[in-house]
């Protein structure tokens, strides 16, 4: 019966990837593109940062890739997905770009999902041509659970969740990944959680849940989005299904992100201390930095990733990339002032100097 449905449901299912910052969406993603099933799919790439980087990182870049930035798809820039899904579409039916069967969208580390699936339904043009598919939420089987759903933001990415996606396992013990998964349950008891390494069994879920066909278990979204919850964020009290359009800072008030951007190569022992000696100065009010750096005698620009107080192994982007920046990094900070953090990190980098604390 459910699969009768789904075969006369014809509209191109839309997916979102969610999880906290630096929870592990973008290294997900890749993995998924890299299935040969994925071929079809066109990816919009929500960055919060005025500078986007994350598009850089997606190995699979093509005429499908659409980058929406300089804001939160739960906040400034819900219109721009929706326009972008419209373009996507128009796209393919003029023969502009090769049709696509699935649409992924990556959200920023903020964003709450419930605002994607407002847009798919509160606009008739995309409600006929798409379905919204349903959302898998990573999260960093590092973190402490308990601290991190403080954060309206991730606790409302885990509450909605159909898929719970648990990343970077080979970095906690079984031990700790079963407590997580618990208290994960605890959050959720309806999302299926999988392992992130197990990508074709994430594969598989990725255009089959259907909330609207009750195929899938996170029956609280649907009956969220039909009215039948009471659709709040627990914490603010704010309805989840109107779109917001307020400012990064009025969505998640404390939160800011900013970019500094380098105009040399520059020294890595030199940036290396920096890097520790912010950390340690700011501790956790810098909640994720990421970028890509050009160091001296360095030949491609490499890829800095920190979360949470944690400096991530270096990569180095293999390609060669169109854009005017040399270096820039991206900061995403907790009540942190612009000024003090980047004349520091200036500071350190060029005149080997940190304000007293
Ligand atoms: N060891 C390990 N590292 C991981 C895993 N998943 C992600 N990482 C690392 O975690 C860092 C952040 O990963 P991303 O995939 O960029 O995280 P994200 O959720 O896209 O980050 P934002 O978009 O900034 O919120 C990177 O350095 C990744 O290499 C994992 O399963 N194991």
């Amino acid at each position: 019966m459910i699969s009768t449905e789904k075969e006369a449901d014809r509209r191109t299912p839309v997916s979102v990837l969610t999880g906290f910052l630096g929870a592990g969406k973008t290294t997900l993603l890749n993995q998924l593109l890299k299935e040969p099933y994925f071929n079809d799919t066109a990816v919009i790439i929500n960055e919060l940062g005025s500078i986007g980087v994350d598009h850089h990182l997606v190995d699979v870049i093509d005429e499908h890739t659409v980058l929406l930035s300089a804001g939160c798809i739960c906040c400034s820039v819900q219109g721009e997905l929706v326009d972008t899904l419209k373009n996507l579409f128009m796209r393919a039916i003029n023969k502009e770009i090769k049709p696509f069967k699935r649409v992924i969208i990556e959200t920023t580390g903020l964003a709450e999902p419930s605002p994607v699936l407002y847009s798919l339904r509160n606009d008739g043009f995309l409600e006929e041509r798409y379905r919204f598919d349903g959302t898998l939420t990573v999260v960093d089987a590092q973190l402490d659970l308990d601290a991190i759903s403080q954060r309206p933001e991730a606790a409302q990415q885990i509450a909605l969740a159909d898929v719970i996606v648990l990343s970077k396992t080979d970095l906690v013990s079984e031990v700790q990944q079963a407590q997580i998964a618990k208290q994960l349950v605890r959050m959720n008891a309806s999302a299926i959680q999988m392992r992130s390494h197990d990508i074709a069994g994430i594969a598989r879920l990725i255009g089959q849940l259907n909330p609207a066909q009750g195929g899938n278990p996170a029956q609280k979204t649907m009956k969220w989005l039909t009215g039948q919850a009471k659709p709040v964020n627990p914490t603010t009290g704010r309805s989840l299904l109107k779109p917001s359009h307020r400012s990064l800072s009025e969505q998640h008030p404390g939160i800011s992100t900013f970019v500094i951007e380098f105009d040399e190569p520059l020294s890595p022992i030199r940036f290396f201390t920096c890097i520790e000696a912010i950390q340690i100065y700011y501790g956790k009010q810098v909640l994720r930095f990421k970028g890509l750096v050009q160091f001296e005698g360095k030949q491609n620009l490499q890829i800095i990733q920190g979360v949470h107080g944690q400096l991530y192994p270096v990569g180095t982007l293999e390609r060669q990339i169109d854009s005017d920046i040399y270096s820039c990094l991206v900061f995403i900070v907790d009540q942190v002032d612009h000024q003090d953090i980047e004349e520091d990190i200036r500071n350190i980098l060029f005149n080997q100097a940190i304000r007293s604390a």
